[in-house]
């Protein structure tokens, strides 16, 4: 029966939060789309959709499917899991999804809160920053689906809900656990329905973390999550898993890395890729057709499969995703890309290909989605915020393989040279 019971809005959001929890010693399995039979043994089960940006009302009936599962196996607890950039439009799915769970649970309130100072996300009077720069002048602003223009998560929350949004400041979070249980009791008492709380170190998440112990429901990014396996601990329910929680079968077998992801970081990525690795770098707007880009990496990864992994990337700086864009439409041309990096996971895990890095979440989904994988155990860190995962044997895109690894990279996540890092070159 597992404990926390997770839904993800994207997969390399579901791995995020997965690693969050193992490191906490809990085990966990990242389940693919809405569960329909028996939930796997787990701590912590983390159902990954590809809602982020689907249509609000999509988003919410998979989201209340998934937490109908995870309550009818026995969870105690719910997460729900957006990015620490808060991606999301002016319709939601952040809000509109938060609504519902708040309905279905009964709960009234619930906190909200994306920091992963870690990673250089941090909220201060409410203001979301990355790094030392403002979230909508972070290069978040540019992103492809997702453009984030406001920094102010109380009033990007307000926008997408239906119920009211109030600020709990960095003054009130840095008294600690017991001002911050009143505070947030007092906010659900008076018919507030989120707090956006002010979070600037992994000392205050774990405060917050604390302090919603017995909240029915919880919303953020992985950072909040971070206090959570305490308070199972606490109560008795969760054993000392110890590095046990992280275990996966060993790595071996031919290596690739593919991505969608046009954010800053996975941009540096491919830029080291270049020097270090054999690097494709398809140029989709040149041919926007996916058989013909297929084709074209296919050929080009003829000869160079091995231990050392092969990278192909479709990503593209911002003028060159708004000139696709401008040409397809925004959701057309973004289809294309992952229909594309799908096409060319499924075969290349026919080709052998057993450790693959995938960069983007909505990307990771397609792929992940192609492949046919139904359920992720989580592993062991590359870097923070992502972790190598496993799925056990099965057939994959029509062929058959002995047991993938896949790493599910976060857009912005990962040092420079994450994708030769991966897979210790
Ligand atoms: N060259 C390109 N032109 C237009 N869109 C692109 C291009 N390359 C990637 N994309 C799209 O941009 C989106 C990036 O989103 P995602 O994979 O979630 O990355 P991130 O993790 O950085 O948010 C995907 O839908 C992807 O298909
Ligand atoms: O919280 C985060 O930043 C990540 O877990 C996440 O959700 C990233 O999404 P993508 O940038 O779309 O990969």
């Amino acid at each position: 029966m597992p404990l926390l019971g997770c839904i993800a809005d994207d997969f390399t959001g579901a791995t995020d939060l997965a690693n969050t929890l193992v490191k906490g010693g809990m085990t966990a399995v990242q389940v693919i789309g809405v569960p329909t039979g028996p939930l796997p043994e787990a701590d912590a089960i983390i159902v990954a959709l590809k809602s982020r940006t689907s249509p609000a009302r999509e988003a919410v009936a998979e989201s209340l499917a998934a937490c109908e599962a995870l309550l009818a196996a026995g969870a105690k607890q719910i997460f729900f899991k957006y990015c620490s950039t808060f991606d999301s439009t002016e319709a939601g799915n952040i809000g509109p999804v938060a609504d519902a769970l708040v309905q279905r649970l009964g709960c009234g309130f619930a906190i909200a809160n994306p920091a992963f100072p870690t990673n250089g996300r941090t909220v201060f009077q409410g203001h979301l920053f990355v790094g030392d720069k403002l979230l909508n002048e972070s290069g978040m602003e540019n992103h492809p689906l997702t453009p984030m223009k406001d920094a102010n998560l109380v009033r990007v929350l307000g926008r997408q809900t239906g119920g009211t949004v109030k600020l709990i400041p960095f003054a009130v979070v840095e008294q600690g656990v017991t001002i911050l249980r009143h505070t947030m009791t007092g906010l659900k008492e008076s018919g507030w329905r989120y707090a956006i709380v002010d979070a600037v170190t992994d000392a205050h998440l774990l405060a917050i973390g604390e302090a919603v112990a017995d909240h029915a429901l919880v919303t953020g990014g992985s950072g909040v999550a971070m206090g959570l396996p305490a308070n199972f601990r606490a109560k008795g329910l969760l054993p000392d898993r110890g590095e046990a929680a992280a275990a996966l079968p060993p790595m071996a077998g031919p290596a690739a890395v593919l991505a969608g992801s046009c954010s800053r970081a996975t941009m540096g990525q491919i830029g080291y890729a270049r020097d270090h690795a054999h690097t494709l770098e398809l140029d989709v707007l040149a041919t926007p057709d996916a058989a013909a880009l297929q084709a074209e990496a296919l050929a080009w990864a003829e000869g160079k499969l091995g231990d050392a992994p092969i990278v192909i990337a479709a990503s593209a700086p911002p003028e060159k995703v708004a000139a696709l864009q401008r040409k397809l439409g925004r959701e057309a041309a973004g289809a294309l890309v992952e229909d594309t990096l799908a096409g060319i996971a499924a075969a290349l895990v026919a080709r052998g290909v057993t450790r693959l890095v995938v960069a983007g979440g909505e990307t990771s989904g397609a792929v992940v989605s192609r492949l046919g994988v139904t359920a992720l155990r989580i592993g062991p860190e590359i870097d923070p915020g992502v972790p190598w995962t496993y799925a056990e044997s099965g057939s994959a895109g029509g062929a058959e393989h002995p047991g993938l690894h896949l790493a599910l990279k976060s857009g912005n996540f990962g040092a420079r040279d994450f994708f030769l890092k991966a897979f210790g070159v």
